[in-house]
Formats: structure tokens, C-alpha cells, sequence
């Protein structure tokens, strides 16, 4: 087990094995402002988060636990379909008497150099806070949208099965069976998307459930094309709401996934057409969503929620830039700043149209482009401009033209997105 003293607070970093389990998780649901927790959910623990022995880190002060950091591994999917190893960061917490002296930051400068060190060229994370990462070379690289749905207005008729294909309602032992293989097929055609482990699927579908969680059983719609290849998967539950004798019963959609076009129509058709169901909550969905233009009145459609989710910090720039694809080739020479020494340097990209065939090197050629490690990590997944951020002065355009040309190779057709929270 290795430590890590803090010069002059006498708070110690450590790996934490089974035995401190228990002590760490409580830490973590107070740093998260949850008292509730109890033995049961404690006990619970380890089914419902992921813990890598040596990569679940408690900062101590004495025997208290006062810090939390955990990563695990999931494969990240980039631009054209290109997988790579990300290290996800998760229950990132200080205890409140302990904030602000730099501990986060101590755990950051243990954790992200030994991410790299094991391959993960990039490193994910949902940031609670939005100003808490990028001074550790963080950027938004996904946003979320949810909208709610004025159902009456929407103009739709009543849902009718695709021909060909169906959607049925099914048990939670259905979609633990039948929703792995699915996603899988949707994670790699989404750029930002991650791997699940099969906990993924117990936790949500309510086989385990810790009682901080507050379970309560949803419905399940699967929709299957006409060989019986289940291509979709609604969960979502409904309120019984009337108002005198008008039902309101809101419908709110908890996971939305889709394999293919048609899946994706008739999955949301047969949910705007539920009875009784006044309104539609989409829950978190990527920001460019066919939802509203599905409708006949896509005013129907009002955002409720929008910001940044997955938030994305490059550890091994050549990696991660070989991992994705680009819109046409070309090529650009990179000036990368990173504070803390990890991925900086200057860089040539030839940018190839195939995922994993492009080189990238590191160069002595004078750069076209300059910009902090945070900026790369907003640009990875596609999201962002070089243009937009140029004029925000975030990217030093050195040679003219290059910001546009920069946005040709690396924008996308649709916008990433990350349903998952972790
Ligand atoms: C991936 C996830 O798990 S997201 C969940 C993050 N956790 C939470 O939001 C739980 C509640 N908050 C906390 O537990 C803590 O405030 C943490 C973990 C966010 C920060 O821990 P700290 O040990 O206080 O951070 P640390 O002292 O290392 O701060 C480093 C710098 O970041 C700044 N900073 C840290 N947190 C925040 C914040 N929430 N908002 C603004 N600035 C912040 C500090 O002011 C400091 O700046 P400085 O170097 O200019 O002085």
C-alpha cells in the first residue's frame, strides 16, 4: 500500500482495501450530503459501485476518512467508431471540514499520471460542479438536454407497430437478459458513449437495490424488428396524476436506447401514445435528439435542462487522437499547454477518415494552433468549435485559416453523447 503525507496538514493518501470499504463509503455519502445511508447500504456497497483494488483512494486524518476518489476502466467510444480505454473518475469527494487546503488536487496529481502509466490515454467524469476540473485540464466534451413534452400538442396519432416490427412490454429478467447485447451494438455507433458492466444492468433494472436508492419498478418496452432482434429498449415509469376528472399521469423516461432509426421512432411514438399521459419527461438526452422533430408541432417539445455532462481530460494526446476518426484528411501541428505535466508537448496530426489510422507524432514544426489540454478535451468527441473557441481567445489561431480547417477534421455529424452517469 503506498502514502502520500501532505507536507504540512498531516493528511495521508492511501489505497483503500476491503477492511476500510465501509468507513470510505460513508465518507463519500457525507461529502455527497446524504446522512441517510445505513448498514444495508453499506453492505451493498461493492455490488452497486465498481471497486478496483488500488484504484479506490481514501485521504485520511488519523484513523477518519475525509477524502474519496475512485476510477475504474470503460471503453470510450470516439468519433467514426474508434474505441479507447478511458479512466473514469467517480466519488470524488472532501469531507467539509477539509475542503479547500488542496486535497482534491493532491488526489488528481496521484491519480491522472498513473491512469496514463496503465494506457488509458483520456480520462472521464461527470462533474457536479462546473468549476471544479478544468484547472486540472478537464473540458466539457458532451451536454445533455431533457425536454418535456406537451403530449396533446404533439400532433401525433395514435402509435401503430411499425410494420415488421414490434414493441412489448417485458420483465426487468428480460432486459438484464437482452440489454446487454444491445447496448453494445449502441455504444459503438455513439461517439462519447461507454461500456456497462453487467452491475450496470442489475442495479437499474432494481435486482440489487441499496435502500439510499429508493427503487421503484419502471416499465419495460422492447422493440424488435421483424427477425425478433430486440433493437430497443424503453424503461419509464408514470405518475397516477388526475386533475378532477382529467388524467395528467406524467410519463418520465429513464433509459431510451436504440440500435437502429426505426427502434428510435417507434419507441418514442409508443411513448408519446400511452393513455392518460398528458406530459412526457424525456429524462437526459443528447442535445441534437430527433425527439422534437418526430413531432408534428415540435413547439410541443419545451427544454427543460441543458449543460455540459461528460467531461473529458486527455492523458496520451497520440493515443487519443489516433483512436478517432476526422471528417477528410489534412493535416495540423498542435501546441498543447498542460499545467501539469502530462500530455503537453506539440504535436503533428495526419488526420486519416478511418478510426485508428492516423499518425500522429510529436514535431519541432511550427504550430498551427495552440491551446490548453482543456481545450483539446472539449474538441475530442466533436462537440466543440475551434472557431467558437478561438474567438473566446481560449485557441491561438498561428496560422490563418487553420481554426476552420480544424473544425473540417474535427466536428461530426451528430453530437456526442454519454447517457450513462458514473
Ligand atoms: C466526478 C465526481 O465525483 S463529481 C463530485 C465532486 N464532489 C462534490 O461536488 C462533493 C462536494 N464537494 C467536495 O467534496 C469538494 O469541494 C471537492 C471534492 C469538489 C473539492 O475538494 P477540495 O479538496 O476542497 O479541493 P482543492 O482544495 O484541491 O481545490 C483545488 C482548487 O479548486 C477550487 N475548487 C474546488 N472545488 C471547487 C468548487 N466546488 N467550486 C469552485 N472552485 C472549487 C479550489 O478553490 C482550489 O482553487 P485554488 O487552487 O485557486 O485555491
Amino acid at each position: 500500500m503506498s502514502h502520500d503525507r501532505g507536507q504540512d496538514d498531516g493528511v495521508d493518501l492511501r489505497a483503500v482495501d476491503e477492511d476500510g470499504y465501509a468507513a470510505w463509503t460513508r465518507a463519500c455519502h457525507r461529502g455527497f450530503l446524504r446522512s441517510a445511508i445505513t448498514d444495508e447500504d453499506l453492505a451493498l456497497s461493492p455490488s452497486v459501485l465498481e471497486m478496483v483494488p488500488g484504484r479506490v483512494l481514501g485521504a485520511y486524518d488519523g484513523d477518519r476518512c475525509v477524502g474519496t476518489f475512485r476510477t475504474f476502466s470503460r471503453e470510450l467510444t470516439a468519433p467514426g467508431g474508434g474505441l479507447l480505454t478511458a479512466c473514469a473518475v467517480s466519488s470524488v469527494t472532501v469531507t467539509a471540514t477539509h475542503r479547500r487546503r488542496g486535497l482534491l488536487g493532491r488526489m488528481m496529481a496521484r491519480e491522472l499520471p498513473a491512469a496514463r502509466d496503465r494506457g488509458e490515454a483520456v480520462a472521464i467524469l461527470i462533474a457536479a460542479e462546473y468549476p471544479i476540473y478544468g484547472r486540472f485540464g478537464f473540458g466539457p466534451a458532451t451536454w445533455t438536454t431533457e425536454w418535456t413534452v406537451d403530449v396533446p400538442r404533439t400532433g401525433l396519432g395514435r402509435y401503430e407497430p411499425p410494420r415488421g416490427g414490434r414493441v412489448d412490454l417485458a420483465e426487468a429478467a428480460e432486459v438484464r437478459a437482452a440489454g446487454p447485447a444491445l447496448h453494445d451494438r449502441f455504444r459503438r455507433s455513439v461517439p462519447g458513449a461507454i461500456s456497462r458492466d453487467a452491475r450496470w444492468w442489475q442495479v437499474n433494472t432494481g435486482e440489487i437495490q441499496p435502500p439510499i436508492r429508493q427503487w421503484r419498478d419502471p416499465f419495460y418496452a422492447l422493440y424488435r424488428d421483424d427477425s425478433g432482434r430486440v433493437d430497443g429498449l424503453l424503461v419509464y415509469t408514470v405518475e397516477d396524476i388526475w386533475e378532477g376528472k382529467l388524467p395528467q399521469c406524467p410519463l418520465t423516461v429513464r433509459h431510451a436506447l436504440a440500435a437502429t432509426p426505426e427502434a428510435e421512432r417507434a419507441l418514442w411514438h409508443y411513448a408519446l401514445s400511452v393513455d392518460w399521459t398528458a406530459k412526457l419527461h424525456t429524462g437526459p438526452r443528447p442535445p441534437d435528439d430527433v425527439l422534437p422533430l418526430l413531432l408534428g408541432d415540435p413547439r410541443a417539445a419545451q427544454v427543460t435542462t441543458h449543460g455540459d455532462y461528460m467531461w473529458l481530460r486527455v492523458l496520451d494526446v497520440p493515443a487519443a487522437l489516433r483512436a478517432r476518426s476526422y471528417g477528410t484528411t489534412g493535416s495540423l501541428v498542435l501546441r498543447i499547454h498542460d499545467e501539469a505535466g502530462i500530455a503537453g508537448g506539440r504535436y503533428e496530426l495526419n488526420a486519416s477518415t478511418e478510426p485508428g489510422a492516423s499518425e500522429v507524432r510529436t514535431t519541432t514544426r511550427d504550430a498551427d494552433l495552440a491551446m490548453d489540454v482543456r481545450e483539446l478535451a472539449a474538441l475530442y468527441l466533436g462537440d466543440e468549435s475551434v472557431v467558437r473557441l478561438a474567438t473566446l481567445g481560449r485557441i491561438e489561431e498561428l496560422t490563418p485559416g487553420a481554426a476552420a480547417r480544424a473544425d473540417l477534421l474535427t466536428r461530426t455529424s451528430r453530437r456526442p453523447w454519454c447517457p450513462d452517469m458514473f
